[in-house]
């Protein structure tokens, strides 16, 4: 069924997030995204009909202002989907601490200060639509940690955590769930060694592509009966 009301997906200029974006507009549900860098696929998108917000979640002062911007322009919202994210390892020149707080400050902070403004525009949501959702985006690695993407991982444990806490706190009206892929596409910078290792880490040794994220994007807004958990995406990674 489609929403009236607007479905928020953040970091949605690029990949899963574009990809997510197009596939619920085209249903005919109004989709608001996020973006840092403008460029052609923001201003396809705003043709298409997709409100497009610039915000940059790597400071309180980003996240407060993207809530301003929402609060101010909407009185509802028929969900969330928290999908911004920087993968970025230990192996780069950056100093453990400052890659510590990035990876929790754009995965933690900002999907927590962000759910907790806008409980009440979801409420509105689901008044109107008997319905609302939030997506989280997290990672098969959140579950068993990652020796190249330790602060990454971590921050990823983060959010999962979030799911439950959130679910408890905004449930009967309110579903908070998560998605956990292990892979769904390589960047153009991967090199082949690295995809085929990638590969190998699962029984179906595929790379599935961001529609993998976007059934299961769609099968939970469909959903009216799971809250709390996380759609594992991950091609038989946990049996290898
Ligand atoms: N790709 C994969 O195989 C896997 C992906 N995932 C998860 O799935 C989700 C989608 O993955 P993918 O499409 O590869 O993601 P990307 O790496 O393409 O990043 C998605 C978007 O996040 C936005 N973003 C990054 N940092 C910030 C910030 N500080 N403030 C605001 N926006 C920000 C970027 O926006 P902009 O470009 O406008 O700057 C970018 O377009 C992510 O949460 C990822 O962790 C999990 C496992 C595997
Ligand atoms: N924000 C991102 N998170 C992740 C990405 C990505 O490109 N952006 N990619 C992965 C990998 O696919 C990894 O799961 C396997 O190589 C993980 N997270």
């Amino acid at each position: 069924m489609t929403r009236k009301m607007p479905i928020i997906i953040t970091g949605g200029g690029q990949r899963l997030g574009l990809a997510c974006a197009k596939a619920l507009n085209a249903e005919g549900h109004q989709v608001i995204i996020t973006y840092r860098k403008p460029r052609e696929e923001i201003r396809s998108l705003e043709q298409q009909g997709v409100v497009c917000i610039q915000a940059d979640f790597s400071s309180t002062k980003g996240v407060d202002d993207f809530i301003s911007t929402v609060k101010q322009n909407y009185s509802a919202l028929g969900g969330i989907i928290h999908n911004a994210s920087e993968w970025e390892s230990e192996k780069n020149s950056v100093d453990p601490s400052t890659l510590m707080e990035k990876m929790w400050q754009v995965h933690v902070f900002a999907p927590y200060r962000i759910n907790l403004a806008f409980e009440g525009l979801l409420c509105a949501g689901f008044e109107h639509d008997g319905q609302a959702d939030i997506i989280h985006m997290t990672d098969y690695v959140a579950e068993k940690g990652s020796d190249k993407h330790i602060a990454y991982a971590s921050s990823k444990a983060g959010l999962t955590n979030l799911t439950y806490s959130f679910a408890k706190r905004f449930a009967p009206n309110i579903n908070v769930n998560a998605i956990a892929p292990s892979l769904l596409m390589f960047n153009d910078e991967d090199a082949p060694e690295y995809r085929n290792k990638a590969l190998n880490k699962s029984l179906l040794r595929k790379e599935p592509g961001e529609q993998e994220g976007v059934l299961a994007v769609q099968y939970i807004l469909s959903s009216r009966y799971m809250t709390g958990r996380t759609l594992s995406l991950d091609g038989g990674r946990h049996l290898v």
